[in-house]
């Protein structure tokens, strides 16, 4: 609290002198933006110190002495003139230059108007009456600029009030100790000569200026201390001159200006001294003037009246009027001089407040330290206190512990007595439901063994019954069997009983006697069955023993019957090996409805009611020389000849041998050749062509073989060679073309692997159609025109048939291939160029090298050179020894396994009957003929190529 006593008073005294009035103070003292001119001009410190004592708005900076404002009406000074004792308060503005002594530092601009105000008297004769002042009212109270001022009254201004002041100016109010030593260095101001006599109520001087309208008066920017010096100058002139010439000052209208402005101290209670000297101002050459007025000396007054100079009275009173707005302007000077010390003061009295409050502060340091002290003591004892409270409190902790410690020991005790207790109840419940669980599970068992024993009883029974029943039918079969056998028997006995009897008819009558004793002995006999039970047991058991052989003899034919099958597939190979291991049909599309018969080419078949293995090829009439017509007749013979008429059935009919070879564990290779539009894709893909029907014949067979106990499985692939590229027709449609698939050959294993193909499981054989509908749909979406696609590639389906005898154990691995080459026409026929001559060239090369390696093949030189390489589709027809070699041809490649060793390849040649297309028809029938004669693994078959 007591701080707070000491600060708060502090902030208050802050808060009455603001920061602002502060720097106007200091920049005054630096003579910056004070409007406070250098040493020397008063006239502008007054005014700085006016601005400081008025609260009015600051006005533009103006030469004091020529801004003249209408507010100030001269009756001020005339006011004052009358008041001349009265120096400390010369005019109304004065009140407000002591009472605002405290907003000092706030108003110093402000003040401007009241001090312009003050020098708006036109001529310095108002500015200096300083020496009328009593020396009572110049001690100026400290207090008279600020408000702390008790009611308005005068205090002694220290001695020490003007001497900043008037150090700074260093121009006027120069001395010190108060008003006696107060010189004057009127430099602002512009003294008119001649004001400065003493009036004569009030004091004598000692010089007597000269009239005003001298032009060195009327100038007037010129300070008083200019104007004293001008006259120390002038005085001094004219005094050398005086007392050199003797002459007088030739300008009677400046006598002053050989004077020195002095005040005698009756003028004044303060010691007016010398005015220290001005640098002298070069003045316009005057004529003298006479030092002492005379009655002849002719001087112009203040009115600008000549010869006036012994009218004493104006000039007292002119020169009163001077000196009282003199001494006003002086008093005015010295108020702002006060003003300019009394805000020294307020800073001072406020440096001294401050040292107060910062030692009141030091006192409350003090005090503060010591109630630290005091406090740290307390602290310290309440640490202390606060260690014993810990103490106390961790043995009474400890206490707790224990004591709890004890309690949970005995509560575990008794809860662990608690739970043995329930455990041992619990054991007890557990052991009687065990108890009556098992019971239960007994009596559950023997229920159920007993249901178990009547099942077993009934079915047993039922068993017995069903078989006893099997029997008794089985008997009652027997004895119906016997009986018919016996009707029969006896039907015809009868017969030939009554044959007999009518032939014996005679007989019969003669030998009744013999047959009664017949009947008789036939009695006898059924009485002798109908006695002979024993002797039927055991024709029941010879029947039993009957049936078991014939039970055994039937596993034993089946196994003959499993022998026989493995023999049937031997000798199936053979016969198929005897028909040649590369067979050829020929086959002849019929004309379609866009064909006339006129554009058909006329052929023959002259064995087809026999073997059908001829074809006649007439050519167009030609005439000779000697005018005969004959037409050139192609006969082509091959192992089977199918006209126009022959469906897809009766073809497949001759292939489905080799179709079997296949699930027999052979590699087949079925493909057409022929010109496009000659039938290829019909015969081989058509809904009913050979790809369908190989597929359903293999499930029946399959099928069929079940029971023998094989079971097959069956994979797909689609692949189509193009341009000697590998697609496959059941992938992605987008990667035709792109993608790329090579193929790989496992001669230990003699299989091929294409890889990256799709494979399909035909699970049933209307998969089939699936995959050639896709495959058909993928070769729509790689070409414009499907049709155009399948013509100029090679397409293969390959079915991948493995089986296996879980009786014999046997397996088999075979393969069927079915290809559909691409169209066989000439290159030079097609016409064809970029692209497609590129495709025909391919194709071409493909069939023409095929055709070579067959020539060569069927040469039989084991070790002899193949042209493998000159083609893939060499490979299509040769031996597993030739497919060893490196090729390119993707085709022959790819059916490496399928033409040699264990393979059989059947070509289809196909051939159109239009005339237009008969030259490639006659060039595929030769190339037919060439593979036709290729024999390969067996015995050479002789064909014939006839030329008629
Ligand atoms: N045996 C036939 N019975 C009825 N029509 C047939 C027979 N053979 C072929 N055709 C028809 O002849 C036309 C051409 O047949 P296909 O498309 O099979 O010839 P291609 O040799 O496969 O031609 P490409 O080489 O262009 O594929 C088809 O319209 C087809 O239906």
């Amino acid at each position: 609290m007591e701080d707070e006593n000491m600060i708060q008073p502090r902030a208050s005294t802050r808060s009455r002198i603001p920061q602002a009035g502060l720097r106007e103070m200091t920049s005054a003292t630096t003579n910056s933006r004070s409007g406070i001119l250098p040493p020397g001009s008063i006239a502008n410190k007054a005014t700085s110190v006016s601005r400081t004592n008025c609260a009015l708005p600051i006005p533009a900076p103006r030469d004091p002495l020529t801004s003249i404002p209408a507010t100030r009406p001269k009756a001020t000074n005339q006011q004052e003139v009358k008041r001349p004792g009265s120096i400390s308060r010369p005019s109304a503005g004065a009140p407000n230059l002591h009472t605002r002594g405290n907003s000092y530092s706030s108003s110093t601009m402000s003040r401007m108007g009241s001090t312009t105000t003050r020098s708006t008297n036109p001529s310095l004769s108002s500015s200096i009456s300083y020496g009328n002042r009593p020396a009572s009212s110049i001690s100026r109270p400290q207090s008279s600029i600020g408000s702390r001022r008790p009611n308005g009254t005068s205090i002694s201004r220290p001695a020490t009030s003007l001497d900043t002041h008037a150090e700074d100016a260093g121009t006027i109010l120069g001395k010190r100790k108060g008003m006696e030593q107060l010189s004057f260095s009127f430099s602002h101001i512009s003294c008119p000569p001649g004001s400065f006599q003493k009036p004569p109520a009030n004091g004598v001087m000692d010089r007597v200026s000269r009239p005003p309208s001298t032009p060195g008066f009327e100038d007037q920017s010129l300070g008083l201390s200019q104007c004293i010096s001008r006259m120390r100058v002038d005085d001094s002139r004219e005094t050398s001159s005086s007392r050199g010439s003797g002459a007088s000052d030739p300008n009677p209208l400046i006598p002053w200006r050989s004077q020195s402005l002095s005040v005698t101290p009756s003028f004044s209670p303060s010691k007016v001294t010398r005015i220290p000297s001005m640098p002298p101002r070069k003045t316009p050459r005057r004529p003298p003037v006479p030092l002492f007025l005379s009655k002849e000396s002719s001087v112009t007054t203040f009115d600008n009246k000549l010869g006036a100079e012994w009218d004493q009275e104006s000039r007292e009173k002119a020169i009163d009027e001077f000196f009282t707005s003199f001494v006003a302007r002086v008093n005015q000077q010295g108020q702002e001089s006060f003003g300019l010390k009394e805000t020294v003061e307020v800073y001072k009295s406020r440096i001294a407040e401050l040292e107060k409050s910062r030692d009141g502060l030091n006192e409350t340091n003090i005090t503060l330290r010591v109630e630290t002290e005091g406090l740290k003591n307390q602290l310290n004892a309440a640490e202390d206190a606060l260690k014993e409270a810990r103490r106390d409190h961790e043995i009474a902790l400890g206490d707790l512990e224990r004591r709890q410690r004890v309690e949970m020991e005995s509560i575990q005790q008794s809860s662990r007595q608690d739970h043995d207790v329930l455990h041992q109840r619990h054991q007890d419940e557990i052991q009687d439901l065990k108890r009556k669980f098992a019971s239960e599970i007994e009596d559950h068992k023997a229920a159920k063994v007993r249901e178990l024993g009547q099942l077993t009883s009934q079915s047993a029974l039922e068993t017995q019954r069903s078989t006893i029943e099997l029997q008794s039918k089985e008997r009652e079969l027997a004895s119906l069997r016997n009986e018919v056998e016996g009707m029969k028997a006896e039907v015809d006995r009868e017969r030939k009983m009554v044959h007999d009897l009518r032939q014996n008819l005679d007989m019969a009558s003669a030998n009744s006697v013999t047959l009664e004793s017949t009947i008789r002995a036939l009695k006898a006999r059924i009485e002798f069955l109908e006695g002979g039970r024993e002797e039927q047991s055991q024709a029941f058991e010879r029947c039993n023993q009957e049936m078991m052989d014939a039970l055994v003899e039937t596993e034993a034919t089946k196994e003959k019957l499993r022998r026989e099958e493995t023999l049937r597939r031997k000798l199936h190979n053979q016969v198929q090996e005897l028909k040649g291991n590369i067979r050829v049909f020929c086959r002849v599309r019929p004309s379609l409805h866009s064909e006339p018969a006129s554009e058909l080419t006329d052929m023959q078949y002259p064995d087809q009611f026999d073997d059908a293995k001829e074809i006649n090829i007439l050519g167009p009439e030609e005439k000779s020389s000697l005018g005969n017509v004959s037409r050139k007749n192609n006969n082509f013979s091959f192992d089977r000849v199918f006209n126009p008429s022959t469906q897809n059935a009766e073809v497949f009919d001759e292939i489905s041998q080799l179709v079997q070879s296949a699930l027999d564990g052979y590699n087949v290779c079925i493909f057409c050749y022929g010109q496009t539009g000659s039938g290829k894709t019909y015969t081989m893909s058509s809904q009913d062509g050979m790809i369908p029907r190989a597929v359903h014949q293999i499930y029946q067979t399959a099928q069929g073989l079940e029971e023998k106990g094989w079971r097959y499985t069956m994979a797909g692939n689609f692949v189509e060679v193009y341009n000697e590229n590998l697609n496959d027709l059941l992938g992605n449609p987008d990667e035709l073309d792109k993608k790329k698939h090579e193929i790989r050959h496992d001669m230990q294993r003699g299989k091929t692997i294409i890889t990256d193909i799709n494979t399909v499981q035909l699970d049933s054989p209307e998969m089939v159609e699936t995959i050639l509908q896709n495959a058909a749909a993928n070769r729509s979406v790689a070409a414009t025109k499907a049709n155009e696609r399948s013509s100029r590639s090679h397409s293969v389906f390959i079915l991948k048939l493995t089986g296996e005898n879980h009786i014999t154990g046997e397996r088999s691995e075979g393969t069927l291939n079915l290809v559909d080459l691409a169209g066989s026409e000439r290159l030079s026929h097609s016409g064809a160029t970029g692209e497609r001559l590129k495709e025909t060239q391919n194709i071409n090369r493909s069939l023409s090298s095929l055709g070579d390696v067959i020539a060569a093949l069927g040469q039989g030189k084991d070790g002899g050179h193949i042209p493998y390489r000159n083609s893939k589709v060499c490979f299509l027809l040769g031996s597993l020894q030739a497919f060893l070699a490196l090729t390119l041809d993707q085709l022959t490649y790819l059916l490496q396994f399928s033409l040699g060793g264990n393979s059989k390849t059947l070509m289809f040649v196909m051939v159109s009957p239009l005339q237009a297309h008969m030259s490639e028809t006659l060039t595929s029938l030769k190339f037919a003929t060439k593979v036709h004669n290729t024999h390969i693994g067996t015995a050479k078959r002789q064909a014939r190529v006839r030329d008629s």
